[in-house]
């Protein structure tokens, strides 16, 4: 039994929080430009509402995946016939401010009587509608929605607070409708497809992507394939990846290529690595047992090789036993982990194992102008069965792209979901904190910031004020932020100081996670060396302070009296809770604290005014 959270520490009296600065990055040149006749109005917010999926898409690869917000604030020319673009802004990451308020500051004065157009209807990871109030107090007199929030919990929430602070909010397939619309609404599903599918079919959306040769090969018959496909479409599988929170190969690719499987080209985020291997008969040196490139995970056959587990777990891979390994299993095992998407990168072996478990949403096959023949040479998709034409799986909604000399072709298996009816949002991951009964009923999980308690997670958007060791005051950009940099605070080594400041400066928690965790690794002898003994005071100082400066926060913490709260991370077993209640749920453990101490402090006031009256 762990140890129960050491005595509070007195927060910092709360004061204003400065904003996070976003800065826009762009790296796409968009199709939809900034000006658009209004001449047929349908056809400039159809336009707009094109533009809003282009821009919520642009943090993609850059950041782990996560639901996309873009938004566009467009107003008519005084005297012209041309509507423009007066302000605009995406989602760049969780716990980042959000698109609607980013659009909103660029507009300024500009954004009253404008219209906003929103490919997704807000969430509010904020806990107080923030994305709802940037468009009302800068004067949005209509909004435009793509599509409604497909979590139950967000579903028509925001279009209904917009409308009773009577803004006119039009949303495409209810109040607007047209061929042009239609269009429209692909931009809006397909840039939130991963989103759409794990919500609708409870599996990761699940991409599979090939680079086979002219005569349809993947590797010459000897299996040597680097390489198939150009420099530029493999800059372009750095991107896919980046895109992604897993990259999954076969154990015969592991053998083959000693794969890195990296978005090293890309800065941005790494997905993890997993390796499906039946009998885990794997190499004992491989590049992907380099943990410190980025986390390994091998899922293989219940009792293969436990000598050889061992020695992976010595390496620090995490290794997942699986009573019958299968696609789908994996997928079920990779949605429980909270992730969105997941880029098969493996031989036809395993693809044609993840069709047949209807797992594959989408198909990228890189087409390189080659031939290598041969009889036994692999192919992308090995037997699924099928012996007529008619039987082939037509893709849909198919593009085709020249990346240099190939050529890209991309489509998809399943179509988008359909939004109605509503999707439910069961909890993410249901866990139970360890001192709790199994029959406990009352759980409150937490995890992702979309999730109903988002607004709990240390990712979200909240920036508090703490002192510093000479005492003045800082603003950190989230709780998480603040507590990745004091691993390395009050260490006398200048290395360490700017250890410190780029985690500050960081543009996300996930990126100050990342590079505090990395540092970690890298420079052990920069951490602090109180740390372990300290890390539970830093965190519990930097939550008093989350949950004492914003006022609907400590509501909504109370709201919660008589439950347990789990921060349901299926990986973090000191934070989290696990996947199946393994984890020590320390950060639930606070908060529970937390709410006790303010619950006795209410009681305590109300008390003594008892007594005066
Ligand atoms: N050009 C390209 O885009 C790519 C080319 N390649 C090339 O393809 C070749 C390898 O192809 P391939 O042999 O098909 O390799 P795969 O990547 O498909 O690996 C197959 C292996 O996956 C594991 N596996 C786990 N679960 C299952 C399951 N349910 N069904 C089937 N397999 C499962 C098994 O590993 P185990 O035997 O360990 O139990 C199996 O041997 C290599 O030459 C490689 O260079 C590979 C990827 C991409
Ligand atoms: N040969 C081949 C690909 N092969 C895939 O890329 C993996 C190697 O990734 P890395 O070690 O990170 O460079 C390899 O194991 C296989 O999954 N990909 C492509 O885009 N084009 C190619 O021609």
């Amino acid at each position: 039994m762990p140890p129960p959270p050491r005595p509070p520490v007195a927060a910092p009296a709360p004061a204003a929080p400065c904003p996070i600065r976003v800065a826009p990055i762009r790296r796409r040149l968009h199709a939809v430009p900034r000006a658009v006749s209004v001449a047929a109005s349908h056809a400039h917010d159809a336009a707009f509402l094109r533009r809003a999926a282009d821009v919520a898409d642009r943090s993609a690869g850059l950041t782990c995946p996560h639901p996309n917000f873009g938004c566009v604030i467009a107003r008519p020319e005084p005297d012209g016939p041309e509507a423009r673009v007066v302000g605009e802004g995406f989602l760049y990451a969780q716990g980042t401010r959000c698109a609607e308020l980013l659009a909103a500051e660029e507009a300024g004065e500009r954004a009253r009587g404008a219209t906003a157009y929103l490919n997704l209807e807000p969430g509010d990871c904020y806990g107080d509608s923030t994305a709802v109030s940037s468009l009302v107090q800068a004067g949005i007199t209509r909004v435009v929605v793509g599509l409604r929030h497909p979590l139950k919990h967000l579903r028509g929430k925001a279009i209904q607070s917009l409308r009773s602070e009577g803004i006119q909010v039009d949303v495409v397939g209810e109040d607007l409708q047209s061929k042009l619309f239609k269009e429209a609404l692909t931009s809006c599903l397909i840039v939130n497809a991963p989103l759409l599918y794990r919500a609708a079919f409870r599996v990761p959306f699940s991409v599979l992507k090939y680079a086979m040769t002219a005569d349809g090969k993947i590797a010459a018959s000897s299996g040597h394939a680097s390489w198939v496909s150009g420099r530029a479409s493999r800059g372009r599988v750095f991107e896919l990846r980046g895109r992604s929170d897993a990259v999954i190969v076969g154990g015969n690719t592991v053998r083959r290529d000693d794969p890195r499987l990296t978005a090293r080209h890309v800065k941005g985020h790494v997905p993890v690595r997993i390796v499906m291997s039946q009998t885990c008969n794997l190499p004992e040196e491989a590049n992907l047992w380099n943990v410190h490139e980025a986390y390994t995970i091998v899922a293989t056959q219940r009792g293969a090789r436990r000598d050889f587990q061992k020695k992976l777990a010595m390496k620090g891979v995490e290794v997942v036993e699986f009573d019958m390994l299968n696609p789908r299993d994996v997928m079920s095992y990779c949605y429980d982990r909270g992730y969105l998407s997941v880029l098969w990168e493996c031989g036809g072996t395993l693809s044609a194992a993840a069709i047949s478990a209807r797992v594959i949403h989408k198909v990228y096959a890189f087409c390189a102008p080659k031939i290598i023949g041969g009889v036994t040479a692999p192919t992308p998709v090995g037997d699924l069965g099928m012996n007529q034409m008619t039987q082939a799986i037509d893709l849909i909604d198919v593009s085709y792209e020249q990346i240099d000399r190939d050529m890209l072709m991309s489509g998809f298996i399943q179509p988008i979901p359909d939004l109605s009816p509503v999707i439910p949002s069961a909890d993410e991951i249901p866990s139970d904190d360890p001192e709790v009964s199994p029959y406990e009923t009352n759980i409150i999980s937490f995890y992702k910031t979309w999730d109903t308690f988002g607004a709990f997670s240390n990712f979200s958007p909240h920036p508090i004020d703490m002192p510093d060791e000479k005492g003045d005051c800082l603003t950190w950009p989230t709780v998480e932020h603040y507590y990745q940099a004091h691993k390395f605070v009050g260490v006398d080594n200048p290395q360490a100081s700017d250890i410190v400041q780029e985690i500050k400066q960081a543009r996300s928690p996930e990126e100050a996670a990342r590079i505090g965790r990395t540092r970690q690794r890298e420079f052990p002898e920069l951490i602090r060396p109180d740390w372990e003994s300290m890390k539970i005071d830093v965190m519990y100082r930097a939550l008093k302070c989350k949950f004492s400066t914003y006022a609907h926060l400590t509501e909504m913490l109370l709201s919660t009296a008589g439950s347990v709260l789990v921060e349901a991370s299926p990986h973090d077993l000191f934070w989290g809770g696990g996947r199946e209640g393994e984890g020590l749920n320390y950060l639930g453990r606070l908060l529970m604290q937390l709410r006790s101490e303010i619950l006795g402090t209410v009681r305590t006031s109300a008390e003594a005014q008892g007594q005066e009256t």
